[in-house]
């Protein structure tokens, strides 16, 4: 494959899959008897979400939403606005909250209090990547397929300048070698 820029490999397709197969049984497991809504938060999510949901073995639903930071910086700032709402109620649902990556923890740290106004039956964070050397709140995950340490990743989702995110791998983008 010929990318714009020079990327490693951090996780390979089979270590990702193996993993949210993991995943997935657990949830599965966890949810036993009951019905479940993730909700993918675009447009990061949408890979890992889809690939999740195929592997959970209790009915699920799927429903979308698109969030944004605003302020200055390349960290999220402490506010978010709701760039895409989700088309149906989450109350007394089983909820789950699916996320491609975690960093300063701020967009979950505004969301996750919007969406418990909203009385889901529970609700809960499970997330591909965690980075929790950039944590600036405290945040509450009960799936994290993989910590991992801080640098810039794509693929399986994630983007740089909304490039990168159809590889079937994490990568780390090599900034300095552009060729
Ligand atoms: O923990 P935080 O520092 O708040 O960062 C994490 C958020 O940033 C990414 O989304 P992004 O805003 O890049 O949008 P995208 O998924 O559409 O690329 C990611 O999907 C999380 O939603
Ligand atoms: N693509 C991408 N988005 C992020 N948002 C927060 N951290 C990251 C990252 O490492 N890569």
């Amino acid at each position: 494959m010929s990318n714009k820029h020079k990327i490693s490999v951090m996780i390979s397709e089979d270590k990702l899959q193996e993993k949210i197969a993991e995943i997935g049984a657990k949830i599965s497991a966890d949810y036993e008897g009951k019905e479940i809504k993730l909700i993918c938060i675009l447009k990061g999510s949408i890979f890992f979400c889809c690939e999740l949901a195929k592997r959970i073995t209790v009915p699920v639903k799927i429903d979308f939403m698109q969030t944004s930071s605003y302020g200055s910086g390349t960290t999220s700032s402490g506010n978010i606005v709701i760039k895409k709402e989700l088309d149906e109620s989450i109350e007394g649902e089983h909820v789950i909250v699916v996320e491609d990556i975690i960093d300063s923890g701020n967009t979950l740290f505004r969301l996750m209090p919007m969406l418990e106004e909203r009385n889901p039956a529970d609700i809960c964070i499970c997330t591909l990547l965690d980075k929790p050397d950039r944590r600036e709140v405290d945040i509450d995950v009960k799936y994290n397929g993989f910590n991992i340490p801080d640098e810039f990743v794509v693929g399986y989702g994630l983007d740089y300048d909304q490039m990168y995110r159809n590889l079937p791998f994490i990568g780390v983008v090599h900034l300095d070698d552009e060729n």
